[in-house]
């Protein structure tokens, strides 16, 4: 580490010892390594004005609860917690003995946790990721696939996992996939439709669908194709082949690759750094980058948010207040800005 970088973590860990923060009080204790890997650029190697502030992002583990039920109904293939006193919910698709592959009753659980996470006003960001370190989700469950889909216990086929995607999508919060070991077939695409990916140095991305004859013709290809062109794009799946973490990075798949056992102190420290920022700000950010892309449905999503903020303002209440007072409304009291 370079002398100006010491100094500069010393000043941090200083200036944080002498606020009043907590969390800055927290930073105190991380390791210099960890401060380091933290990039916040400064225009001459001292804390800017923002770090003085806010102390460093704290690289304390969360302290998780774990939630055993939801929907009233017991999780079987999923673990679900959240952090107490934060405002993060972790999703973990629970069957390392088949690499995480999900089955419709997998599927299930995912959606009732996300809808838990979207529904709980504590909660600000959403952590995706498997048990154990050799696979984040290796896709569909192959031994369940009948013709129509993947067939559950009650018999029936289904590919649930494409309005997951679109769950995870839509979540008007962000959702971080935590990516150690292989991320394969439907798993990489679930990897994709979330917002972030943070993956340890050993993660392992690709499409096998046409290996086992399958494919993803919606998200799985299209959002692929914007995250890494058409050309990367059209390998990934015509070859079927895999990459490695960092070959993932250079191709704009994953946000950042760290040691496996730092992989859940990173992605905490990601989550703390977004909770700190405005909530709104984040969900019309969001809603946006994906009305990019998402034609009629991503407007409507964008949409949405503005109709959430206009419900919050004087001029929106003046319409309803004068329809329940039975008078006219008054709009003339808001200026109409350039
Ligand atoms: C992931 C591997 C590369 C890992 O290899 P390795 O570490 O050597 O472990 P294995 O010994 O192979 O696996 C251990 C154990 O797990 C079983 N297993 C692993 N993956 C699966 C799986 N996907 N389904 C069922 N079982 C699985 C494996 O059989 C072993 O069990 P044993 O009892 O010990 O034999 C490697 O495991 C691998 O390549 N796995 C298969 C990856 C794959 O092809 N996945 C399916 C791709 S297709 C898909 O996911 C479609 C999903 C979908 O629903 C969909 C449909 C239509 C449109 C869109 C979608 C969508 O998802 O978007």
């Amino acid at each position: 580490m370079s002398a100006q970088r010491r100094l500069q973590i010393l000043g941090n860990q200083l200036l944080a010892s002498s606020s009043g923060n907590p969390i800055a009080r927290q930073a105190t204790a991380a390791s210099d390594d960890a401060c380091a890997s933290v990039p916040y650029a400064s225009a001459d190697g001292k804390p800017n004005s923002y770090g003085r502030v806010h102390g460093a992002v704290s690289r304390e583990p969360a302290n998780w609860r774990r939630i055993p039920v939801v929907a009233r109904e017991d999780l079987t293939d999923v673990i679900y917690e959240k952090s107490i006193g934060e405002g993060i919910a972790k999703i973990t698709i629970n069957r390392p003995e088949r690499r995480n592959a999900f089955r419709p009753r997998t599927v299930q659980e995912l959606s009732w946790c996300f809808s838990d996470a979207r529904e709980d006003p504590d909660v600000g960001v959403v952590v995706l990721t498997g048990a154990g370190s050799l696979a984040f989700c290796s896709g569909g469950d192959q031994s369940v696939r009948g013709q129509g889909g993947y067939v559950g216990a009650d018999g029936i086929a289904r590919l649930n996992v494409l309005d997951l995607q679109i769950q995870i999508r839509r979540l008007p919060k962000p959702v971080v996939a935590m990516v150690a070991g292989y991320a394969v077939g439907g798993g990489h695409i679930l990897h994709m439709v979330c917002d972030l990916t943070i993956a340890a140095d050993n993660a392992v991305f690709g499409q096998t669908g046409p290996k086992v004859g399958s494919f993803d013709a919606g998200y799985g290809s299209t959002h692929m194709a914007r995250l890494v062109g058409q050309k990367k794009a059209r390998e990934m799946w015509f070859l079927a082949r895999l990459y490695d973490a960092q070959e993932a990075h250079r191709m704009g798949l994953v946000n950042t690759v760290v040691p496996l056992d730092k992989l859940e102190e990173e992605t905490l420290v990601w989550c703390r750094e977004m909770l700190r920022n405005s909530p709104t700000a984040l969900r019309v950010l969001k809603a946006a980058l994906n009305a990019a892309e998402d034609g009629q449905a991503g407007i409507q999503e964008l949409g949405g948010n503005a109709t959430l903020l206009f419900y919050q303002s004087e001029e929106g209440n003046e319409g309803r207040q004068a329809y329940m007072e039975k008078r006219p409304p008054n709009f003339s009291k808001f200026k109409r800005l350039p």
